[in-house]
């Protein structure tokens, strides 16, 4: 292994909406960077047990967490120091996006709230929760979200889940100018267009389909992939970035904003 791979050695990370997509790819790489453990907390169990199993039962604990719920976020993060010693890393992945379209004019409020209570209270959970058992551990650790290329500007649709991304980076913002004292670091990460399980269903599309419709929508050529986004969550994890906070980091190719 190479020094290269070897970028969190040692750390203990929480990874929420890591049974999938982007959270999925990030609970590997972590664990190719020598994380010392990686806790997946997600709600599908069985792909998340699967993972979790095919990473290293050894060094990877799945457990079910709705992060919408905040007992569930205290649970895991109780449950994590108690099983590792610590928390260095708490990535804040879960998010979900409505089926439908989401327009001021038809927005369905019931929708709104269901979304924004993982995007937005899930998020804020997580962050809460992980900064609290830095503080106690007196952990100078790194605090991730994921929020989108949806954070920073407005959408012709999903007026509910452009909002919540929003709220994500407000949130970003705030923690790490409250945390800085106690050494912990906040950052985010903006995706563009990935091809995972949440886009691919929303579009009603194969993966291939989806890559090809974004394809033109970057300044890079190429394809944006889950591995794009997990390296820059490492990044942000590891002393690589340890004077970085407060910062939104894209990574989109240079999406072309319309
Ligand atoms: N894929 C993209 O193009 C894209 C772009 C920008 C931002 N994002 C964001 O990236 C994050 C990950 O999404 P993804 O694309 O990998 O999708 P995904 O659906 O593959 O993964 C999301 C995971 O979150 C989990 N999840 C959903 N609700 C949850 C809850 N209440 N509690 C715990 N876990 C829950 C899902 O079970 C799933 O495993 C989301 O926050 C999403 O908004 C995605």
């Amino acid at each position: 292994m190479g020094e290269s791979s070897k970028k969190l050695e040692g750390k203990v990370a929480i990874i929420t909406g890591g049974a999938s997509g982007i959270g999925e790819a990030t609970a590997r790489h972590f664990i190719n960077h020598a994380a010392r453990a990686v806790v997946i907390a997600d709600v599908q169990d069985e792909k998340g047990q699967e993972l979790a199993k095919s990473i290293s039962l050894d060094r990877c604990l799945y457990m079910h967490c709705d992060v919408s719920d905040e007992d569930h976020i205290k649970t895991v993060v109780e449950t994590t120091v108690k099983t590792y010693g610590q928390l260095d890393v708490m990535f804040c992945n879960a998010g979900i996006i409505n089926k439908a379209k989401q327009t001021i004019l038809d927005l369905d409020l019931t929708q709104y709230e269901k979304l924004f209570s993982v995007n937005v209270l899930g998020t804020t959970a997580s962050v809460k929760h992980a900064a609290r058992a830095m503080v106690e551990g007196k952990v100078k650790g790194s605090i991730i979200c994921t929020a989108s290329v949806a954070a920073s500007m407005g959408s012709l649709q999903y007026t509910d889940y452009t909002m919540s991304k929003h709220a994500v980076v407000g949130l970003m913002r705030s923690a790490s100018k409250q945390l800085g004292g106690y050494g912990i670091r906040v950052n985010s990460v903006s995706p563009g267009a990935v091809a995972t399980p949440l886009i691919c269903g929303h579009m009603e599309m194969e993966a291939e389909k989806v890559e090809r419709t974004f394809e033109s929508s970057y300044y890079l050529n190429g394809v944006l992939k889950a591995k794009h986004v997990a390296d820059a969550v490492v990044f942000l994890a590891s002393d690589e970035s340890e004077f970085i906070t407060g910062h939104n980091l894209t990574v989109d190719g240079g999406y072309k904003q319309s």
